[in-house]
């Protein structure tokens, strides 16, 4: 054959693929034009209109880093309580704030709703098979094992003292320091290495002495690092490749697996150690003890890799989630002026100096301080630390509210947007208004958690719920019985988008000493 005649063929060739490709693709588009390719339509349920083929993908990640918001604008504008949207590359998504729902997806129909191989494949490097993204009895055995060590014997004795010990060491070598020299401090940072300390200290027995440290533990850089891969890679497809390219033009960067590498040996190092220790007879009681000795799903003992996984996943509960709550209740305190004091009333009346060294006591005395819980609940409710939270449909099921949830649905709901909403919790929902949580008899309101999920509910209710709210209490009691912090002025204080809930730029502070 000529060449002429062959190149005519292959030209003929291209234009047919091309324009065949083309005619598929615009049916497709045509079929799919508001949706994400290859998902259905549901008339039944208000939904976010997307883009032909990607459905939401775009808006989702040029939102990325305010996906709250997001949220609660498109849950807004619907007027809806549950609503329904395509992004390609995820499952279809049904996403509610009303409590009804949330009741039945953690709690009354828990075993159709499990932990989604989307939660699993984006923090497989980080959480491993951890409790956190764990199913069925992988998930059980960890529960079993950790629920064991939050007994109120261990709560009222050592769990208090840690906490008051690393505040003592806080207090000594940073906010002392600041109140003589009158610069500002990032409170946020410093109370980052306090739940970190102290987590490590009570679950593990191991110190860290990072308190006295000025830069950041190469090990919370790293941690940061990953929880930051997890979060872009639930929303953002283009995550794997974009960590490929950077570690590519940045060579001399750490790379996503340099960070998980920093934080497997410190988790390895606590393992190898306690296995030298206890060889030599030593006995210890803390969590990885009991991690130790006890059974996973096939009743073997855990071996490194399992150990490593639920530590890393208790250390993820435990570090971020209790200095974010700390540093967000501070920040409400300090803005609102009569929040500020009537906290101060309360904490001079109840933790007086012979209770202030004394962890029993100082344990039992916060447990009556009701506006002290009262600003926490409400600190929670309005920037709650998981401010939006999924799961997976196992096989179909109805809602409470009628919406038909199909199996492989991905359930979302948003307690950020439930704060705001005025048909839960009124028309002052946007409010900081810690009264809300405090009864004509002056009892604390025990409100519903599946209206107020910050700690989630059901069988997975947060493990850590005592404990965090132990370590909220005892530091910020302690911290605003000696100090007077005001904000600096001119600040911005908003999240920014994560696993949990960080103020963006940090709480920056001035310290001042009180005098009694
Ligand atoms: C104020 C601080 C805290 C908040 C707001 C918080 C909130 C939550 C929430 C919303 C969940 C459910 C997550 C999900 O749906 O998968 C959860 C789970 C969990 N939390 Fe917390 N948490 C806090 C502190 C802690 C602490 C200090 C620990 C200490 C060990 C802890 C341990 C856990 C564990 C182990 C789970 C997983 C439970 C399971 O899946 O069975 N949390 N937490």
């Amino acid at each position: 054959m000529s060449d002429f005649l062959l190149t005519t063929a292959k030209n003929y060739t291209g234009s047919v693929i091309a324009l065949t490709s083309a005619a598929i693709f615009g049916i497709l588009a045509i079929k799919y034009n508001d949706r994400a390719l290859f998902s259905d339509r549901r008339d039944d349920i208000p939904t976010i209109k997307g883009v032909p083929l990607f459905g939401v993908m775009f808006d989702l990640v040029s939102n990325k880093l305010r996906n709250l918001e997001w949220f609660n604008e498109n849950i807004n504008k619907l007027d809806t309580m549950t609503m329904y949207g395509t992004a390609l590359g995820i499952p279809p998504m049904i996403m509610t704030i009303d409590p009804k729902n949330i009741q039945h997806i953690a709690n009354d129909n828990f075993s159709c709703y499990a932990k989604g191989d989307n939660i699993v494949d984006a923090g497989m490097e980080l959480f491993g098979h951890g409790i956190f993204v764990a199913n069925g009895e992988q998930w059980r055995y960890q529960r079993k094992a950790a629920s064991l060590i939050f007994n109120t014997v261990n709560f009222r004795d050592s769990f208090t003292e840690v906490f008051l010990k690393e505040i003592n060491t806080l207090s000594e070598h940073v906010f002392d320091k600041n109140a003589v020299t009158g610069e500002p401090i990032n409170f946020q940072d410093a109370i980052y290495k306090f739940t970190l300390e102290s987590f490590v200290n009570i679950g593990f027995g191991k110190k860290l002495n990072i308190l006295t440290s000025k830069d950041k533990v190469p090990f919370a850089v790293s941690f940061d690092y990953c929880q930051d891969v997890m979060f872009n890679r639930l929303i953002d497809p283009f995550t794997n490749l974009r960590d490929k390219i950077n570690s590519i033009l940045h060579p001399s960067q750490l790379s996503h697996k340099d960070h998980v590498k920093v934080i497997n040996e410190l988790a390895y190092s606590l393992i190898n150690e306690r296995r030298e220790q206890l060889k030599k007879g030593h006995e210890y009681h803390d969590l990885l003890s009991r991690f130790m000795s006890s059974r996973n799903e096939d009743g073997k003992t855990l071996n490194d890799k399992e150990l490593r996984d639920l530590i890393l996943n208790l250390i993820i509960a435990g570090r971020d989630t209790t200095a974010q709550t700390i540093s967000w209740l501070l920040y409400y305190t300090l803005k609102y002026p009569s929040v500020e004091a009537k906290l101060l009333e309360e904490v001079k009346l109840y933790i007086k100096d012979e209770v202030e060294n004394n962890p029993p006591k100082l344990y039992e005395t916060i447990k009556k301080m009701i506006y002290f819980h009262a600003v926490l609940h409400e600190t929670l409710r309005l920037d709650p630390i998981i401010g939006n939270n999924a799961r997976t449909a196992v096989r179909d099921d109805v809602f409470p509210d009628g919406t038909r949830v199909r199996k492989g649905d991905l359930v979302l709901w948003n307690p950020y947007s439930m704060a705001r909403s005025e048909k839960i919790w009124g028309p002052d929902a946007n409010e900081f208004k810690p009264e809300r949580w405090v009864l004509a008899s002056g009892d604390l309101h025990r409100e519903a958690p599946s209206k107020w999920p910050a700690f989630h509910l059901g069988p997975r209710v947060c493990l850590g719920q005592s404990l965090a709210t132990l370590e909220v209490l005892v530091a910020l009691g302690l911290l605003l019985k000696r100090y007077k912090f005001s904000l600096v002025p001119g600040q911005n204080i908003t999240h920014t988008a994560s696993l949990t809930h960080p103020i963006k730029d940090g709480l920056h502070v001035f310290v001042e000493k009180h005098h009694s």
